[in-house]
């Protein structure tokens, strides 16, 4: 068993995740209106669990609660093989349950660093995170349904062991252009016609100035 697992982005026309390579989406997150925002906070107030990688904690630091509508924060759940995140992150706040996920290559030090500050270290996997194993952890831990909000390598590790069940867009109306930016899903890529990922498209609708599309992931 595993949680059923939705992948949530704002994305831009030309399918970025954010301005540059390192740069935090939250500078391109300004250009979502206020009900875009709360589109993506009903989520993740229905939501058991929400999982970012690593990278993005060092990159945005995000806080990854509900705010802009009432509802229930979900647990925290961050992949991370070294459990390199930052010991000032806004994930380590008492807002929500905080997970990291990570490997047998991180040093017991940091680990009991991490548990220091009230979060909950799971070892899965020797060299990285293990999600085969880590997916039945996490339902046994009561995570029935997962947010998954990026970024890039994650949704690819997610999509190319097809765990994710529906994928959401909040589409920015920009162009911001570069060839090496972080795109919704990156990783090693399908590189076949018969490996891709099909979706079926189930809704499109405004909320604000915002396109809005939600697909479902259409198993063979
Ligand atoms: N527009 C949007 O909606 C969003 C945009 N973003 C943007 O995306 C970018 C970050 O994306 P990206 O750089 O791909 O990083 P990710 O956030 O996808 O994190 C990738 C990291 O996760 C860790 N990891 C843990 N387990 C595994 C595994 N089994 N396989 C692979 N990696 C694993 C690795 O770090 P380690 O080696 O330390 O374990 C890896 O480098 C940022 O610029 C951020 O701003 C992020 C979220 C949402
Ligand atoms: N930029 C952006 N757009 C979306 O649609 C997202 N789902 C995310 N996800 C992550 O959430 C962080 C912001 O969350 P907080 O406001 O800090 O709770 C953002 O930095 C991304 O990491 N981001």
């Amino acid at each position: 068993m595993r949680p059923y697992i939705i992948i949530v982005s704002e994305v831009t026309v030309d399918g970025k995740l954010t301005l540059y390579r390192g740069a935090s989406s939250k500078e391109l997150m300004t250009l979502m209106d206020q009900e875009a925002y709360r589109y993506l906070h009903e989520i993740r107030a229905k939501v058991d669990g929400i999982m970012v990688g690593c990278e993005t904690v060092r990159t945005d630091n995000p806080s990854l609660t509900v705010r802009y509508v009432e509802g229930k924060n979900p647990i925290r759940v961050i992949p991370c093989s070294t459990a390199n995140v930052p010991l000032d992150a806004n994930i380590f706040s008492k807002d929500a349950p905080t997970i990291i996920v990570t490997t047998l290559r991180a040093p017991e030090e940091r680990i009991q660093r991490i548990r220091e500050l009230g979060a909950e270290v799971w070892v899965v996997g020797e060299d990285l995170v293990d999600f085969d194993k880590l997916m039945p952890l996490l339902y046994e831990r009561g995570i029935k349904s997962l947010m998954v909000e990026g970024g890039a390598s994650i949704n690819w590790e997610l999509i190319k062991r097809g765990y994710v069940d529906e994928i959401r867009l909040i589409h920015l109306p920009v162009v911001v252009g570069g060839e090496n930016v972080p795109t919704l899903v990156g990783g090693e890529g399908f590189k076949s016609l018969k490996n891709l990922l099909h979706l079926r498209l189930r809704a499109h609708f405004r909320r604000g100035h915002h396109l809005i599309t939600e697909w479902e992931v259409v198993r063979s």
